[in-house]
């Protein structure tokens, strides 16, 4: 993928939605609707967890990287905006900061 972000990838599937590209994998999804899309992310993970079962963790990261590409599809689908995600993410770390760095809590 050449250095491009999950975000940068997410803008790329957006744009496939907004303006079909012809023999695009991508608009084949959206062709096919939330049930494929959901279908996929379901084996792309069944996937990753064989694959981290094995030895060669090559196959975790191509399993990985099928899931992650799936799970933005799915994210533009249903009109989420990646944002949202990593914002939950900053809410969920400043949790964990309040909890971890601060220690009268613990005698709370
Ligand atoms: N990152 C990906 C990406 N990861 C996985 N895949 C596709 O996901 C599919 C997963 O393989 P499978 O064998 O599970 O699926 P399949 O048999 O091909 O298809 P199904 O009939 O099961 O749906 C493959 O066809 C891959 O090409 C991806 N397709 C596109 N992208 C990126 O999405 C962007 C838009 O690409 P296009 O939609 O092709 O224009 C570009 O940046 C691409 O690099």
């Amino acid at each position: 993928m050449n250095g491009q972000e999950l975000n940068e990838l997410y803008a790329v599937i957006a744009d496939r939605k907004a303006n079909p590209k012809e023999g695009s994998y991508t608009n084949y999804l959206f062709d096919k609707g939330l049930d494929k899309i959901l279908k996929k992310v379901g084996e792309e993970t069944t996937e990753v967890v064989i694959a981290a079962k094995n030895t060669d963790p090559q196959e975790v990261i191509y399993e990985s990287a099928d899931l992650l590409y799936h799970l933005l599809v799915l994210l533009v689908e249903k009109g989420i905006p990646y944002e949202a995600i990593t914002e939950e993410l900053a809410k969920r770390e400043g949790l964990v900061s309040k909890t971890t760095d601060r220690p009268e809590i613990d005698n709370l």
